[in-house]
């Protein structure tokens, strides 16, 4: 990393004379400085880690290219998974590792050596998320959590608040203690709360979602199934848990993590998603389901044709809010929601987890919550100080000799490469694989098989870049990332921030690098929040390039649903800004380090307006799609 700080510094924008906006900080390429030699792959070996191999399904090192990952991934462990040696006996990882909830006492099942390696890893293996040095510096950013009677935060996973065999679990997983954002969410859940959580990339939100929802879980055992099930000749799954998420990979990362600290347990997850086989998943299903992991429309899908039930769900989440609404999702959650057999808001309790909250997906709150708490880990939106930022400006014509540079300059960890259009992954993975770069890429025009096996292949190293389009921007929790580029910077300032929030996740560190120019003046703004938000250089151009857009300069593509040229104004809870509610005359919580939450604001004056504002949700879904444009 220290040698890739040292190349940044010989990528210095006082190179010399060029066509920047300020007209003399532009990237020169290495054929220009010095004369044209131009840097090999790392490995050097052409081993041809190609998608054009991939596509031939075609092992070229018989390692990766032929297995069939998607199997591990999908269908758990009980039924799919090899013994391997010293393996379990069968039913040693299968059945008999559930546990089960009978008389009102949950029993776990027999622990079993094999799986506890499979699940949650050799100390030190590489293929397993560690916590960084920079893990306790968490409890320096300051947490502020709004709304009526929020608990008291946590501070170290204890039982109580938390179940035994999540304890257990927790230990297994190597988590020591809970990131701010579990340290607010656990109490919270627990107190039968309803809840918008915003935290920074890498911070541990899944967890946040997940310890809570599984110990009460732990705790309640399963609902009694509705009546009339028993009479229906097809086998139904009845979730107790649903957990929607944008991205097949990122559900289906929220499955692996929920097999860690699900382990032992009677709670069965199941994943579902589109471009997998939807028999296999149906048959799964069959198996037993109490909490499901799943994208929108393969949900929609299973739903009409009867395979699952909502009526017994105690817990929504919804991950990544705001890019499933980009995504255009919006008519299959709300019918999910809104139009099948869930209990309505209030009667069940429902979750939103993500690093950005623009303003329009907290108005979406008022649909889908009730009485929530407001909780933000440091400024919604912000990036990590794990994290250290370059912003190089390169012209686009220059950007594939500016790649060549980096990659030649950083030889350790994997790097991550996001570009825009499905076109130029394909493109630039070709030409990286063409100078030796072990390089795969994943988009939304490759088949699910492909895009595991590229995932696959990049988790393990045997493929150190991932070039991607924004399918990989949210949630991927890939160790060992360390350092992000953005080849083409998105249009929306938020795409940036979870972008490269893949890096500097849990406490380790990480670098980001971005090429910059005009056709990038929209986010420029945005990025200069940013950029001394989290205390990192700040180029003159991109100062340039807001002076340019401010004059009306033109160039580039209108800013994302944060606006042009600047970044969301959602920096904290909506309804703060409501003052005629008085809403936030009420109790709130801010705090930082120990969490012990100081109260903020300090009295309850507000709720009498403020539940009247609530009550209106009581009629979530008949009126909101009026009151509300987004929908
Ligand atoms: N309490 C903890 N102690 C140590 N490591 C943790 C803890 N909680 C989570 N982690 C690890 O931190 C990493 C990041 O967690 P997670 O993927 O939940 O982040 P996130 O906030 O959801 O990020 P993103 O916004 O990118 O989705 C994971 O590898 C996870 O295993």
């Amino acid at each position: 990393m220290a040698e890739l700080e040292n190349q940044m510094q010989k990528l210095s924008m006082s190179d010399g004379p060029g066509d920047s906006p300020s007209g003399g900080s532009s990237y020169r390429p290495p054929h220009v400085r010095r004369g044209g030699a131009r840097s090999g792959g790392r490995g050097g070996n052409n081993q041809g880690f190609d998608r054009r191999i991939n596509n031939r399904g075609n092992a070229a090192d018989g390692s990766f290219f032929g297995n069939n990952s998607q199997s591990s991934s999908f269908f758990g462990y009980n039924n799919r998974r090899g013994t391997g040696n010293n393996g379990p006996k069968r039913g040693g990882a299968g059945r008999g590792r559930y546990g089960r909830f009978v008389n009102g006492e949950h029993i776990p099942g027999e622990r079993n050596e094999a799986l506890e390696l499979e699940l949650f890893g050799a100390p030190n293996d590489p293929k397993f998320q560690s916590s960084g040095i920079n893990f306790d510096n968490y409890d320096d950013i300051p947490v502020e959590a709004s709304g009526k009677d929020v608990p008291e935060a946590i501070t170290e996973f204890t039982s109580p608040p938390l179940a035994d065999l999540l304890m257990e679990n927790i230990k297994l997983a190597h988590f020591t203690k809970p990131t701010p954002v579990q340290k607010y969410s656990i109490p919270i859940v627990e107190q039968g709360r309803d809840l918008m959580a915003c935290a920074q990339t890498g911070s541990g939100k899944t967890g946040g979602f997940l310890f809570p929802v599984l110990s009460e879980s732990f705790s309640t055992g399963p609902a009694d199934l509705p009546e009339n099930t028993q009479s229906s000749y097809m086998r139904k799954a009845y979730p107790t848990a649903v957990i929607l998420a944008p991205t097949r990979e990122l559900a289906t990362q929220i499955f692996d993590e929920a097999k860690k600290f699900t382990y032992r347990s009677w709670v069965k997850p199941c994943v579902v998603y589109g471009g997998a086989d939807i028999r296999n998943q149906i048959r799964e299903l069959e198996r037993g389901c109490a909490l499901l992991v799943a994208t929108p429309g393969r949900l929609n899908d299973l739903l009409e044709r009867g395979r699952i039930s909502l009526a017994n769900v105690k817990y929504l989440v919804l991950d990544e809010a705001d890019r499933m609404l980009d995504m255009g999702f919006e008519p299959q959650i709300r019918h999910i929601v809104d139009g099948c057999d869930m209990p309505p808001a209030g009667e069940r309790q429902t979750l939103m987890f993500s690093a950005t909250f623009p303003d329009d997906i907290q108005h979406l709150a008022r649909d889908f919550l009730s009485d929530y708490i407001f909780l933000s880990v440091g400024r919604v939106g912000s990036t990590s100080e794990n994290i250290t930022q370059h912003i190089l400006y390169v012209e686009d014509m220059d950007k594939k000799s500016a790649l060549l540079d980096l990659l030649s300059a950083s030889n350790s960890g994997l790097t991550l490469i996001f570009v825009e259009t499905k076109r130029m992954a394909d493109e630039l993975t070709d030409f990286l694989i063409m100078q030796n770069f072990r390089a795969t890429a994943i988009h939304g025009d490759r088949t699910q098989s492909e895009r595991e096996r590229a995932l696959h292949a990049f988790r393990n190293g045997r493929a150190d870049l991932l070039v991607a389009t924004a399918v990989a921007a949210r949630g991927l929790d890939i160790p060992n990332v360390t350092h992000v580029i953005n080849y083409d910077l998105p249009s929306d300032i938020d795409d940036y921030v979870h972008r490269i929030g893949r890096t500097g996740r849990a406490g380790n560190t990480g670098t980001a690098t971005a090429f910059f120019n005009r056709n990038n003046k929209n986010i420029a703004k945005g990025m200069v929040e940013l950029l001394t938000e989290a205390n990192q250089e700040v180029p003159n151009f991109l100062n340039d390039a807001i002076r340019e857009s401010s004059r009306g300069g033109g160039g580039g593509p209108r800013g994302g649903r944060s606006g042009f040229n600047s970044r969301s104004n959602s920096s904290r809870d909506f309804r703060r800004s409501n003052s005629r509610d008085n809403f936030w005359n009420s109790n709130s919580r801010s705090a930082s380090g120990s969490g012990s939450g100081a109260g903020w604001g300090g009295n309850n004056a507000g709720w009498g307006n403020s539940t009247s504002t609530r009550s209106n949700n009581s009629n979530w879904g008949g009126n909101s799609g009026a009151s509300n444009s987004w929908w």
